[in-house]
């Protein structure tokens, strides 16, 4: 049964904080109710409501690589270069089973299909481990304006914590998902690690750049008034590599470095969305970008995403690499402790690539 809020309910915004928020029903209980306008505390102040004119539908879009061409050495090369000049890139042809793809998705949807009094045994509040979390836009505390986003967090410490505390709905499919995409993941790091003069992805290299690893699943549901307000505000990664599936409504947009233009990152059937993080920007000492990225909230479907963050291990010392300061280069981060910086991260609404100034020198 559709949660219930009275008429009365939805024009006060500490009884509609009451049901998203602290009841658990989420941004997608609120949609299901029927509401027909948006509530005040949804709507993003003017300059951060991704309008037309600032999307470039035209000559931009992010690269498209196929992992399977058999000159490794260009699919490596392609890679390199749009971690240079986008910060984003889809890639097809990747390795992992489709049907591994469509089973997580489908768990997404099992997940959010649940009942309330279900999902929100995985709150914050009621979570029987810090490491899963359900919860409702990104940052509620901080953030002034709410993002119609609801989510659940999954952080892999080991196969035995998640078969315990992971949700029965969703488990097994979202560690397929993980275990599944680990080689393309190496293959990745091992291509942009090569060009930063790192030889192998030896035990230390793979602590730093794939030492922890998150499973977002992600839900934007139906949302009255899409155009005053976001699915995810601006803000870049602070994992080290992000790797996306999402599904075919699209929404996902990207800041162009070239040209500041918000450039659509269209759906491509079987493809993930790969972007470079914070930490992998720091380490490659600004070589590699992490890009902003924002999400459009729809007014006429249901979507979803799951990115899998690939981050180094909390208790790591991220700064610039050895290897690429080696010839002299300046460093232009500090080090700092990985957890200091998520926790950084988190502590705050998002607020576009304003985290990484916490490394800056
Ligand atoms: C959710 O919407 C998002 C998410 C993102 C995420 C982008 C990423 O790049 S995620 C990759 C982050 N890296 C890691 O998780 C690996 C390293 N992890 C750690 O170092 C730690 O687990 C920790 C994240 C630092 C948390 O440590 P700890 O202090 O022990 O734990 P807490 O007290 O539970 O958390 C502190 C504070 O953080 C917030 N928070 C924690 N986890 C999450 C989460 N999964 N999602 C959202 N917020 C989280 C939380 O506010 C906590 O404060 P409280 O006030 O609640 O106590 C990108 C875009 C999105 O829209
Ligand atoms: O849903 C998406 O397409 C992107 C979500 C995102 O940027 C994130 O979870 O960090
Ligand atoms: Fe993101």
């Amino acid at each position: 049964m559709a949660p219930t809020l009275s008429t009365a309910q939805f024009g006060d915004p500490a009884q509609v904080t009451e049901f998203v928020v602290n009841k658990g029903n989420g941004v997608k209980g609120l949609s299901e109710t029927g509401i027909k306008a948006l509530p005040d505390q949804y709507i993003q102040p003017f300059e951060e409501r991704l309008i037309n004119k600032f999307v470039n539908e035209t000559d931009e879009a992010i690269p498209v690589i196929d992992m399977s061409n058999p000159d490794e050495s260009r699919v490596a090369e392609a890679i390199c270069d749009a971690a240079e000049k986008w910060g984003f890139f889809q890639v097809i042809n990747h390795g992992v089973p489709l049907e591994v793809l469509d089973n997580v998705k489908a768990a997404t949807h099992r997940f959010f299909n649940l009942p309330v009094e279900e999902k929100s045994k995985f709150t914050k509040e009621n979570s029987l481990s810090t490491n899963v979390r359900f919860g409702t836009s990104f940052s509620p505390r901080a953030e002034k304006a709410l993002e119609w986003k609801d989510y659940l967090s999954l952080f892999f410490v080991s196969e035995a914590e998640a078969t315990q505390f992971w949700p029965d709905v969703c488990r097994n499919e979202a560690l397929e998902y993980m275990n599944k995409s680990k080689k393309m993941v190496r293959k990745l790091l091992e291509y942009l690690g090569k060009n930063l003069n790192v030889k192998e992805l030896d035990e230390t290299k793979e602590s730093l750049f794939m030492g922890s690893i998150r499973v977002n699943l992600n839900y934007y549901p139906i949302c009255p008034n899409p155009d005053l307000t976001v699915g995810v505000g601006r803000h870049s990664d602070v994992s080290a590599l992000t790797i996306l599936l999402q599904d075919q409504i699209g929404g996902l947009h990207v800041r162009s470095l070239a040209s500041g233009n918000w450039v659509h990152v269209p759906p491509v059937p079987g493809s993930f969305v790969i972007n470079i993080g914070d930490a992998m920007q720091i380490m490659s000492n600004g070589r590699y970008k992490s890009v902003e990225h924002r999400v459009l909230a729809n007014g006429s479907n249901n979507r979803i995403s799951v990115p899998i963050f690939v981050n180094p291990k909390p208790e790591s010392v991220i700064g610039p690499l050895p290897e690429v300061t080696a010839n002299g280069e300046e460093p232009i981060y500090r080090n700092v402790v990985y957890s200091d910086y998520v926790r950084y991260f988190f502590k705050k609404a998002h607020d576009g690539k304003k985290t990484v100034d916490f490394a800056k020198i």
